[in-house]
């Protein structure tokens, strides 16, 4: 099996998640809570065989290093350019990894390089708000990633992406309003399956009742409000 470096964004915990709930702390350890439980995930997932998150928050930060991902900081505003540094971290740190086995090979022809950065290593971006995530739903989509060159999955209303993946070449995310729509036009293919806790991103708190019924990592189902009533 091609096994894949995935690369989670991570919001600034004061201001994330704006429609899910008012700024303070219960609501920020929510939102630690869906990283954790998306994180946890994606590390037991065995197609993964690196894991990333982009964030300049100190708890997120800890969260991640604690999980086992490397934590890529000083990235611009905003999620798209996040993701595309998340991306050329990971390139470069490839090529880091293949000069230290075997410093030929980083300058040969058994790695691709542009401008000292590998263009041939099977990139993933996931969103963090995943906490139903399972690791089997996130293997077969990656299975099915890997025999197209960039694809995508909609989240549960079929309008936005929750991944993006490429296996080769540049990620190119246009992530946003309407995202699905925007990947499918830039030519990404859009992955069919039932993955219902891989789709369920939570932006509101009627996501986070459905991520509930679908099942919840610890960490969310012990800070949801629901379960603290
Ligand atoms: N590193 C980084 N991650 C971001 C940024 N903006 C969004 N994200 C992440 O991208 C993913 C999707 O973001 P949204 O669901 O729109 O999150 P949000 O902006 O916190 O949510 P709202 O305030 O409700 O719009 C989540 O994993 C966020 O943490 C950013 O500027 N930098
Ligand atoms: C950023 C996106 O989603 P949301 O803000 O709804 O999480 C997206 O789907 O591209």
């Amino acid at each position: 099996m091609q096994r894949w470096s995935v690369v989670v964004p991570a919001k600034g915990l004061t201001g994330a998640k704006t429609r899910l709930g008012t700024p303070g702390p219960r609501h920020e350890d929510l939102v630690l809570a869906l990283l954790g439980d998306t994180l946890e995930a994606v590390a037991a997932c065995p197609a993964v065989a690196d894991l990333w998150v982009v964030t300049d928050d100190p708890r997120a930060a800890a969260v991640a290093t604690g999980i086992g991902a490397g934590v890529v900081g000083g990235a611009p505003a905003g999620l798209n350019a996040a993701l595309a540094q998340g991306a050329a971290a990971v390139r470069a740190a490839a090529v880091r990894a293949a000069a230290a086995v075997d410093p030929a090979a980083a300058v040969g022809a058994a790695v691709r390089t542009v401008h000292g950065a590998r263009t041939d290593v099977r990139i993933a971006a996931l969103h963090s708000d995943l906490p139903a995530l399972r690791p089997a739903e996130l293997a077969e989509a990656l299975g099915r990633a890997g025999a197209v060159p960039r694809s995508f999955v909609a989240d549960a209303e079929g309008t936005g992406t929750v991944l993006l993946a490429v296996t080769a070449g540049e990620l190119a995310p246009s992530f946003g309003p309407g995202s699905a729509a925007a990947h499918a036009a830039s030519g990404a293919v859009p992955l069919v399956g039932d993955w219902p806790g891989l789709r369920r991103d939570v932006d509101t708190p009627a996501h986070l009742a459905q991520a509930l019924d679908l099942g919840c990592g610890p960490r969310t189902t012990g800070r949801a409000p629901r379960a603290c009533a």
